[in-house]
């Protein structure tokens, strides 16, 4: 969409789709008219009222899109055909790259192989801006395929020599040589290793030393051209295809055996199986990599079903269907989040072999700090919430009179020691708790279909990057040829990287020490927030864009240079960002809402600190309210796994007693033993003081098991695992947990002021005891309709004066430290404990129910259609049609 054949209301409803607000959207299409892209740069280049113009984060506009097509246009029109725009085109080099000085990498490390791939001298596509520097690149008549990795015995020299010619590395980590290993033994491999500790090298290096080619497949363009980018300044020859418009020249190129490594999106690679044999014929292929693999698995958080595929690579690349193999191709698999069981999905799902390799590291980010904090999650909270980022980017700007901001975010910034169970919570106010039910909202954002809802205006605003597909640029192949550097490559240019702090006493140390300067990301859960917390932080002076799958594609692209170039300082992003990215100084990672799994979270989190030093991890999150499944298309199965990923997590945020890290590492499958990680506000603060509830968990456990010896179907003898599932269908109507204490609350006036919250936190606690469990067939987010189990039963029948001794969790603390005034709806609150007055009330709603309602009259909408001015802003329809 972009043309003026479309229609006002699609275009907003675009707009609203990547998250401007409605208003801006409206006033865009009234100024520009219906054109997508002129209307998202009026808004985004601030030639209306925003706020954002004049920062250099929002200046890839519409406007560059229009002229790099033109630019691409020129040079494609000869054909007739319009093409997307080749990745040089946009990342043109500021000089042409030096050749390649002495012999090619391959010479020196294949001196004992067979086969000795000799560089392209001259290489003669006309349209290619750099086009003769390819190293490592050898066309397939001039190479034989050889079965025999023949590196010799001592490949450990070699490669150290490689690492250092290349990528300045004096030698590979112990986890890169094992993997390394298992390659040249033919065998495949499964490498888990945490985020950021050069899982690429495995099988980069393959390509260098083999002088075969490694087929990698990737999930998304911009991870692809990340790789290639940094591969052509460490020398390597590289390309990668996406699944859009092929070139086929770039296509071609590699299949003739012109890089070193070809990077590929699944899709794609589905599609290359016969070129790919005839590659691995011609120059040999030594390896697949399947990176970012937990992809793969219906179990893992990314999931992505074009990777579930990939197993036809082991049938078609196996030596028993192509003779001139003597063995399989390996396959490795590489990822940074995978627990046990999405580990046996990936071994299983891609038929890796028996005996393949498992290669796991520590998943511990010793330089991680990472900590949970309570924010109402409101434009409101904005002020309090980002004052200190503000201060740290925009300090002088901040005091230079700004326009009106929209929150006086000084009167809200907490201390410099606003931790979790410090001033975060002050903020606290009684519209935040509420004693809903989660079931409604799980209902409704847990298993509509995204696409399936009708489109309010509501909704669209509420967009979420749930699914993407590989093609997150405007971009859809590159190639990139290799450039030797000097003997001592300074891989980063400027930025120091320092050995993480694996000793504990370096930790604590790393305590008295200010964070560095780097950049921030903001992971949030809809589109409507990357431009809103974008939009805020550009008021006050900091350099922040806003990145989600529906802006323009050139802007993204824009986005990523310009955080690679560090001249942005936030990027306030949703999931779409930043996957594999290997931004060495990232200082923050800040989630701003749930994240939908650990998985999720602990890759995200650990795209900080990649340079050693330490780094923030902080999670913003509402401690009142339940975290809610984002918008998808699921299966009943997705569901259940869908929630129990969001309770994982759930648990993690309410933890107060337990070090940070050592959960996050747990849940992969690590033994962190009793170390800490002495860094997270756990470690830091200390857990809260212990409480004694036993008063309480009897009286909860008195009234579930009352309700359950009451139907007849359990007696205290009871023995739940003997329990059937027919059994308990019996139980049709299950009272949930709201039952439960509102019947405390009736029967005990002690109680009558706890809070349902309250219970809930305690709930979990029991049920973490094994005290009760969920009767329901459905997977909560939090204990619903709490069972008894044996072990409760029996807690409830011990005579012995042992307290109940726990540490509350951070719901409870919340209302602890700031207690509801339960006055403020006490009388109300009360009335519904009563039966009598309860009855009345609902008879009440009931008849009003009945009446006839007033039509509301709402404002007019001019630029939906006219059906929709008459439903007002939250139902308005927008037309699919057109
Ligand atoms: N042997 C080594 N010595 C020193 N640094 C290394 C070594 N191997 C890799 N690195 C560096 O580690 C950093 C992270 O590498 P890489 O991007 O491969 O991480 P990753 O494990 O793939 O992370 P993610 O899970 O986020 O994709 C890179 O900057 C890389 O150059
Ligand atoms: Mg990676």
């Amino acid at each position: 969409m972009g043309g003026n054949d479309v229609s006002s209301d699609q275009v907003i409803k675009k707009l609203i789709e990547m998250g401007f607000e409605h208003s801006n959207a409206i006033e865009a299409v009234k100024a520009v008219g219906p054109s997508v892209d002129d209307a998202v740069e009026y808004v985004l280049n601030g030639c209306g009222r925003n706020p954002l113009s004049g920062t250099t984060s929002f200046q890839c506009s519409s406007r560059n899109v229009k002229n790099l097509g033109k630019r691409v246009m020129t040079s494609s029109q000869s054909n007739g055909e319009i093409r997307q725009s080749r990745i040089w085109e946009h990342f043109q080099p500021t000089s042409k790259p030096k050749r390649s000085r002495g012999n090619d990498v391959s010479d020196g490390v294949m001196s004992g192989s067979k086969v000795l791939p000799s560089p392209v001298e001259e290489h003669k596509e006309p349209n290619l801006l750099i086009d003769n520097q390819f190293e490592n690149v050898a066309e397939p008549s001039q190479v034989c395929c050889s079965e025999e990795l023949n590196i010799g015995t001592n490949w450990e020299s070699k490669v150290n020599g490689l690492l250092r010619k290349h990528f300045g590395y004096s030698s590979l980590k112990s986890f890169q040589k094992e993997a390394l290993a298992a390659l040249l033994a033919h065998e495949d491999c499964l490498v888990l290793a945490a985020t950021g500790s050069g899982k690429s090298l495995c099988f980069q290096i393959p390509a260098l030393l083999t002088g075969k080619v490694v087929v990698v497949v990737s999930p998304l363009i911009s991870l692809m051209h990340d790789q290639c980018l940094k591969l052509s300044e460490h020398g390597v020859s590289a390309c990668f295809l996406g699944s859009g418009q092929p070139d086929s020249s770039v296509e071609q190129k590699a299949m003739r055996g012109m890089y070193s490594i070809i990077y590929v999106c699944p899709e794609t690679i589905l599609r290359l199986i016969k070129p790919l044999q005839r590659l691995a014929e011609s120059r040999g292929i030594t390896l697949f990599a399947i990176d970012e693999a937990h992809c793969i698995s219906k179990w893992g958080h990314d999931f992505r079903p074009d990777y579930r595929r990939l197993s036809v690579l082991r049938e078609n690349f196996s030596a028993r269907n192509l003779k001139f193999l003597k063995y399989d191709i390996p396959i490795m698999a590489l990822t940074a989040t995978a627990t046990v069981q999405v580990r046996q999905d990936i071994l299983d799902s891609l038929c890796m072999s028996k005996e393949t390799k498992i290669v796991v590291t520590s998943f511990f980010r010793p330089n991680l700090r990472f900590s949970v904090k309570h924010s109402r999650k409101s434009v409101s909270s904005y002020g309090t919430d980002f004052c200190q980022l503000i201060d740290v980017y925009a300090r002088k700007k901040k005091v230079d009179g700004m326009k009106q901001p929209l929150v006086s975010h000084e009167s809200h910034c907490p201390s410099d020691s606003d931790k979790f169970s410090g001033s975060g919570f002050n903020d606290i106010q009684n519209s935040d708790i509420e004693e809903s039910d989660d079931e409604s909202s799980e209902k409704e954002n847990g298993s509509i279909p995204s696409r399936g809802r009708q489109m309010s205006v509501e909704y669209l605003e509420n967009e979420v990057d749930v699914f993407q597909s590989a093609e997150d640029w405007d971009v859809a192949y590159g190639e990139f040829s290799g450039q030797v550097h000097c003997e001592e490559w300074n891989s980063h240019g400027s930025i120091e990287k320092i050995d993480p702090p694996n000793k504990p006493e370096e930790r604590l140390r790393l305590l008295q020490e200010p964070l560095e300067q780097g950049p921030t990301i903001i992971y949030v859960p809809t589109r409507k927030e990357t431009l809103s917390i974008a939009k805020y932080l550009c008021k006050f002076g900091v350099k922040a864009a806003a990145y989600n799958a529906a802006l323009p594609k050139s802007h993204l692209r824009q986005v990523h240079k310009e955080f690679h170039e560090d001249s942005l300082q936030v990027v306030v992003a949703t999931m779409a960002f930043g996957m594999g990215i290997d931004k060495l100084n990232v200082r923050r990672i800040i989630h701003y809402g749930w994240p939908q799994s650990l998985e999720a979270y602990y890759q995200e989190a650990g795209r900080a600190g990649r340079d050693g030093k330490l780094a923030d991890c902080i999670l913003y999150v509402n401690l009142s309210r339940m975290p809610t499944l984002l918008p998808s298309k699921r299966s009943e199965d997705q569901a259940k796994r869908a929630y129990k990923m969001l309770s994982d997590f759930f648990r993690y945020g309410m933890n107060t007693s337990c070090c940070r890290a050592k959960i996050l590492v747990e849940y992969f499958g690590e033994d962190f033993g009793d170390k800490k990680c002495l860094l997270c506000d756990i470690c830091v603060d200390g857990p809260p003081k212990m409480l004694d509830l036993k008063e309480e968990a009897n009286i909860l456990m008195q009234m579930i098991a009352a309700r359950y010896a009451e139907s007849g179907f359990m007696d205290y003898s009871y023995d739940d695992s003997l329990c059937s599932d027919t059994e308990r269908r019996k139980f049709l109507v299950k009272p949930n947990l709201r039952v439960f204490v509102n019947k405390i609350r009736e029967q005990s006036q002690k109680f009558i002021t706890a809070d349902l919250l309250w219970w809930k936190g305690l709930a979990r606690i029991m049920e973490a005891k094994g005290y009760i469990r969920e009767g329901d067939d459905k997977i909560h987010v939090q204990i619903k309709f709490p069972e008894p189990t044996k072990r409760g039963l029996e807690f409830l029948q011990s005579e012995s004066d042992e307290g109940f001794h726990v540490y509350p969790e951070a719901d409870m603390l919340y209302l602890m430290r700031k207690p509801r005034a339960y006055s403020s709806f006490s009388d109300w609150g009360k009335g519904w404990a009563n039966p009598e007055i309860r009855r009345q009330r609902l008879d009440k709603i009931r008849s009003s129910n009945r009446k006839p309602r007033k039509p509301r009259i709402r404002k007019s909408r001019k630029h939906f259609s006219d059906t929709s001015t008459s439903r007002g802003r939250i139902s308005a329809k927008i037309s699919q049609k057109k």
